[in-house]
């Protein structure tokens, strides 16, 4: 009897589902938070709850407000058991989140306290094709480039101590457009960035770990410093900030480079400082230091000795160790001296692009102008441009120069005193000329002079020449 039933009640429910799936037109696809063996949250639910964030969730009637850190807006995400509707393509698609709730709260597998969360994607099944092969693509891609655009940079620094890296948040304000530099130049590293970026099957295809070595020279104040700052905050990279003197030796050296993340730009500034990496600066160094008997030199000089971080050593991490990471690295190496350094180090293939940061154009000078007055143009800029063709300054004295001196941001009175500064410093210039001139003349009047004594001769300008050299 009761299995006559049973199998009553059985064929009922087959009949119901079959019906079901009949008449229920609309397929239904989850997308879990937690997936595989280990449990990982998924990359693929990461994505959709940043483009349903960004994109539907001003639709949804529940809004889940997260609280976040550092004074961003607040980010207001569709809330549970909640539902939002989509557009793709002229097609209606209906997005809803929910939680598993397991039968036993005692014991949970998932890294979470709280039931996990899922996404179910609902839409009819005549689209099927559509939204199965270009629909969700495109919700994954969006909201990878959403988690991009988003994300909090970080600055990491080598910790002395136990060599490892401690991070801060990122928050520099130097972007290319606040850069001062030529248009054209900016433009060209830009690009050369972006395609780097971009080239991903190009590493691949000819066999190149996925990196890029740039070397930044020039003279202090000229905006190395910012430039990597601006490159980051383009490329959205973090920062790792290399301080090779920190690091005792290639082991160390290699095992922080491994622990760089991707999208990274690695930045060793100095580079002819950090160690002694250059050959003619040793020999030089060596010879000065056992003259120098100041204490202080002493020990900074037992410190870099104690340091065994090699030229080869960085070489070869730099050509090697990115193949077996995966690349989408950048690398920056400053210096002020740029022909100190080894010839090695910076050949094409290791710095694939050398830059100069140089001293102020004019065309620079209007970016500063910019951003520090907010003027485009003015009838002082004539006479400014007339002497950036006459003399030097770096975009740091620029900008120092351009500062209101009171509360008063009297945009005249800013560009007076930058006049004033670059006219002083023209005379300084000429200054420095003529008594640069002045000493060849006496040198070679020197010369003269030796070469007769020598010769066995006598000079009637002897004596006053000798007062003269004294004078020096
Ligand atoms: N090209 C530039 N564009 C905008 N600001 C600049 C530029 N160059 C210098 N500055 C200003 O001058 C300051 C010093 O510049 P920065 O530290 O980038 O110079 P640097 O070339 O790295 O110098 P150093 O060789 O001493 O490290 C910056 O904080 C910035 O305000
Ligand atoms: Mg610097």
């Amino acid at each position: 009897m009761f299995t006559q039933y049973g199998s009553a009640i059985g064929g009922l429910v087959l009949l119901q589902a079959m019906l079901q799936h009949f008449f229920y037109p609309y397929v239904e696809i989850s997308f879990h938070e937690f997936t595989g063996k280990y449990m990982k949250r998924s990359e693929a639910f990461m994505a959709i709850q940043n483009y349903l964030t960004e994109n539907a969730a001003s639709r949804a009637k529940r809004l889940k407000a997260d609280s976040v850190k550092d004074k961003r807006p607040l980010i207001l995400s569709m809330d549970d058991y909640e539902e939002v509707d989509d557009e793709y393509n002229g097609v209606n698609i209906t997005w809803s989140s929910n939680r598993i709730v397991p039968a036993s709260t005692t014991f949970s597998l998932y890294p979470t306290t709280q039931n996990p969360r899922y996404y179910t994607l609902t839409f009819h099944r005549r689209h099927r094709k559509l939204i199965t092969q270009s629909y969700i693509n495109h919700v994954l891609t969006e909201g990878k480039a959403i988690a991009s655009r988003n994300r909090q940079l970080k600055l990491y620094t080598n910790d002395p101590q136990d060599s490892m890296w401690i991070h801060a948040v990122f928050k520099h304000p130097a972007t290319f457009e606040t850069l001062a530099m030529h248009p054209d130049r900016k433009t060209e590293i830009m690009n050369d960035l972006t395609k780097f970026t971009e080239s991903k099957e190009y590493y691949a295809k000819i066999g190149k770990a996925w990196k890029r070595g740039y070397l930044l020279y020039g003279p202090p104040g000229t905006g190395k410093s910012t430039m990597i700052a601006a490159m980051a905050n383009f490329l959205k990279y973090d920062v790792y900030d290399l301080e090779l003197t920190a690091v005792n030796d290639n082991t160390e050296l290699r095992r922080l480079l491994i622990e760089t993340s991707n999208k990274s730009i690695i930045v060793i500034e100095d580079i002819d400082c950090s160690l002694n990496l250059t050959a003619q600066r040793k020999k030089a160094e060596e010879q000065n230091n056992d003259k120098d008997d100041d204490p202080l030199k002493k020990m900074t000089r037992i410190d870099k000795k104690s340091s065994k971080v090699t030229l080869s050593g960085l070489l070869n991490f730099i050509d090697g160790i990115w193949s077996a990471c995966g690349g989408e690295r950048v690398i920056v190496f400053t210096t002020n001296h740029v022909n100190k350094l080894d010839p090695a180090l910076i050949r094409r293939g290791r710095m694939d692009k050398h830059i100069e940061m140089s001293y102020c154009c004019f065309e620079a000078f209007k970016v500063l102008a910019k951003n520090y007055l907010n003027v485009e143009n003015h009838p002082l800029f004539e006479t400014i441009s007339r002497l950036f063709s006459e003399t030097h300054m770096t975009p740091a004295d620029v900008a120092e120069n351009l500062m209101p001196k009171s509360n008063n941001k009297d945009v005249e009175a800013c560009l007076r005193n930058l006049i004033e500064a670059l006219e002083a410093a023209k005379k300084k210039a000429a200054e420095r000329v003529r008594l640069e001139a002045k000493r060849g003349k006496a040198r070679e009047e020197i010369e003269v002079v030796e070469r007769n004594k020598k010769e066995g001769g006598t000079s009637a300008k002897e004596g006053k020449l000798s007062e003269l050299i004294c004078q020096r």
